[in-house]
């Protein structure tokens, strides 16, 4: 073990809660704890097999495709491994799949991915028996490898515009794929490229001359023993991309290829033998599997937060830059208040992201037994929520891992950081499965929708606040507290959808059409789902912590508490000309909750390096010269420097044919 950095030691010398306490906590108990170390030590066990003696951004494309698919075999050896022994429930799976694997070790990726994330879960949430115990053993345990196509180069959120066609021929029991135009290749499908040999493809489905929308379909694309491409189909890699660039997203083409009607998914809607359709109780139930992918990036988001505020707080306690007061010895760049605001508020939202995600989750599998049962009435509500949750808080993670690469100033510009890889990796997520706007403008149509009928109908819990809120006498006074930001909260957002329904209903009164009315109105509209969205956030991170907080110690409760109020306040000061407009906060209210946040960043200093500790994540997963826990910093910066292909030799061979012609006027 390296000597700890003595500016670090001291820091958690001075913590004030034990630290193992929290990352119970955070784990969700001893048991859960246990697990997951029990986890990292399988996959991190043998290092020969997955880490590099040559760091991967100093690989070229090609080599870097092909060195992810040899650690992501073996990773996923290990995967089908515990599977074999009965060691994956569904939460365990998602944490080994999204955070272990997808945000930890593959720092860049892995083109095994989509396989996991989407089209098993596909398959699983849109196959019938039949398909489910036909397909589902062999993607299992891998003899086959998939992905997920739906986007094409023209369509990739308005879904119904998709162009693919399968068009169903009686005479021989198959469907037709076709690819009508280039823009109705598929394109970013992960895996894709050179890796998956069947995938999902989403097509629109013509049978007796009709077009029904669109419905799923397993396709092979590549011949199972060579890996060629198939006769009629066109596969490749679509190329380097800002981040994810081992990913091998892919595009795709038919050319009239034939697949077996069996190979259409059929649990929602069905094409008999005769071509006669069958249709779905809900057409929306086909978009399950964007939902189940919705609330996972949630998760997934909070663990590439956790490793970016953990590398930034640990290097701002052993970086020493200027000097607070004359004639002291430099400070560390953690006690700067300006760094702290940088700093705090991403711990603070890993707590708070991490408890919604939970509820979510919790939420999704209610919501989804009961539709197995029939019954469909909270999927409007799920949908909306799994919306605006995977749009804020990829929105939030991009920004706060962001904060986090500048707060680490130019070190945190160097790739041996991580903060780069992860930022590219966290702000993918504002685009895939789902643009974030578009998304909080479905939120925001089934925010209106409720506004409209709160006073006739029973609302679900979610949004129950849109009539209290609405009551006489709520928040007619402000008060500098949670409760009271909450409140503050939940009249900003019943306003703000009161006023887009007013702007709408006057536009619409003046002879705009409603779509019209809507977009004009469709600013205001995203406003209003992320503030019902921070209504959403703000309150279960506070009722969970009262809860969590009654087992806690007196030590952890208070640091508890702390970010609660350091995650309220922040946000509250961060919208403030909304609550000035919607609420009765006073300047005066204003200057105390300036305060108030001050103090709390104050209050929280000398644990922060404790609080990014309790995440609890070992340094072959942080992967970070920055960010690792004894702090050794610029000797880590020195050693990788020293990995650089270029320093491997003291005279680059350019040198003397370009440079120096150059410099002597020859060239
Ligand atoms: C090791 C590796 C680990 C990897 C870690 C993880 C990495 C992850 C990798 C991930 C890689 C990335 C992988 C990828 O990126 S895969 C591609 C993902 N693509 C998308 O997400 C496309 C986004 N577009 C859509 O979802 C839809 O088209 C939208 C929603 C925009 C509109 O759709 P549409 O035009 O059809 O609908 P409408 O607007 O007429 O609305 C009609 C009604 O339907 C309701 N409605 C709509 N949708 C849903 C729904 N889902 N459940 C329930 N209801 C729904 C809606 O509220 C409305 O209700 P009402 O108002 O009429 O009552
Ligand atoms: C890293 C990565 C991996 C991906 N992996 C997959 C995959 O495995 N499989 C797959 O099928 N797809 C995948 N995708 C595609 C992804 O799902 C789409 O890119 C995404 O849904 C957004 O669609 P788009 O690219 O068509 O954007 P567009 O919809 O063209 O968005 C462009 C702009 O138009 C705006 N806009 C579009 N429609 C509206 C509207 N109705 N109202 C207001 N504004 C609007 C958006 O807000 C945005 O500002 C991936 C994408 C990325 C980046």
């Amino acid at each position: 073990m390296n000597k700890i950095n003595q500016d670090l030691q001291r820091e958690r010398n001075n913590c004030s809660f034990n630290v193992q306490e929290l990352t119970t906590l955070i784990d969700g108990g001893l048991e859960k704890t246990k697990e997951r170390k029990y986890r990292e030590s399988v996959f991190l066990s043998k290092k020969d097999g997955i880490f590099d003696g040559v760091p991967e951004e100093y690989l070229s494309h090609k080599e870097r495709y092909e060195n992810n698919i040899r650690k992501s075999v073996y990773l996923f050896g290990l995967v089908r491994k515990m599977q074999g022994e009965g060691k994956t429930s569904i939460t365990n799976y998602r944490d080994l799949i999204g955070g272990l694997l997808g945000s930890s070790v593959l720092r860049d990726g892995s083109s095994l991915g989509l396989h996991y994330i989407m089209f098993m879960p596909a398959i699983l949430n849109q196959g019938n028996e039949e398909q489910q115990a036909k397909w589902l053993p062999r993607a299992w345990n891998c003899s086959i490898v998939g992905s997920f196509a739906q986007t094409e180069l023209g369509h990739g959120t308005f879904i119904r515009g998709l162009e693919t066609t399968a068009t169903y021929d009686a005479s021989t029991r198959e469907f037709v794929l076709h690819s009508p135009t280039l823009t109705s290749y598929k394109w970013w499908p992960g895996g894709l490229g050179h890796t998956a040999n069947y995938c999902i493809v989403v097509a629109q489905l013509y049978t007796k001359g009709v077009c029904h929308g669109i419905h799923s379909f397993i396709v092979q694309v590549r011949d199972e023993e060579t890996h060629m491409p198939l006769p009629g189909i066109k596969v490749g890699e679509i190329g380097a991309k800002l981040g994810l660039n081992a990913v091998n997203n892919g595009f795709l083409g038919f050319d009239s290829v034939r697949i077996p009607r069996s190979h259409m998914l059929m649990k929602h809607a069905q094409v008999l033998e005769d071509g006669t359709y069958v249709k779905s109780r809900n057409s929306k139930l086909n978009y399950g599997a964007m939902v189940f992918v919705r609330v996972v990036i949630v998760f997934d988001m909070v663990n590439y937060l956790s490793k970016a505020v953990t590398i930034a707080v640990r290097f701002s306690a052993v970086r020493r830059q200027s000097q607070l007061k004359a004639g002291q010895p430099e400070c560390q760049i953690l006690d700067y208040v300006t760094q702290q605001h940088k700093l705090f508020i991403g711990i603070a939202a890993c707590h708070a992201l991490r408890i919604t995600a939970d509820k979510l989750w919790n939420t999704f599998n209610d919501i989804n037994d009961e539709l197995v049962g029939g019954n469909l009435e909270r999927l409007p509500e799920l949908h909306a929520l799994a919306c605006c949750l995977k749009a804020v808080t990829t929105a939030d993670a991009a920004a706060y891992v962001e904060r986090c690469r500048l707060a680490c100033g130019g070190h945190g510009y160097m790739m041996s950081s991580n903060l780069p890889l992860t930022y590219g990796q966290v702000t993918a997520a504002c685009t895939y499965e789902g643009e974030n706007t578009v998304l909080l403008l479905q939120t925001a149509r089934f925010l209106v929708k409720t506004y409209q009928q709160k006073d006739t109908k029973k609302l679900t819990p979610t949004v129950a606040y849109l009539k209290t809120a609405a009551a006489n006498g709520f928040c007619d006074t402000w008060s500098n507290t949670v409760e009271g930001v909450i409140n503050g909260f939940q009249l900003v957002a019943l306003r703000k959808i009161s006023h887009c329904v007013e702007c709408m209903t006057k536009r619409v009164n003046s002879g705009m059409s409603f779509e019209d009315a809507w977009n004009m109105t469709s600013v205001q509209l995203v406003a209003a789902a992320e503030a019902h969205c921070r209504v959403i956030v703000i309150s279960t991170f506070f009722e969970e912590i009262r809860e969590l907080a009654k087992t806690a110690s007196a030590e952890l409760k208070e640091i508890l508490y702390q970010l609660v109020d350091l995650y309220s306040v922040y946000w509250a000061l961060e919208k403030l000309s909304d609550l000035l407009l919607y609420t009765p906060i006073t300047h005066k209210d204003v200057e105390q909750m300036r305060l108030w946040y001050e103090e709390t960043l104050t209050k929280i200093r000398p644990n922060a390096v404790g609080l990014v500790d309790a995440f609890d994540i070992r340094d072959d997963i942080l992967q970070s010269t920055l960010g690792s826990y004894d702090g050794r910093v610029y000797e880590r910066l020195m050693e990788e420097a020293m990995k650089s292909p270029l320093n491997a030799e003291p005279v680059n061979e350019t040198f003397h044919k370009y440079l120096k012609p150059f410099m002597q006027g020859k060239l």
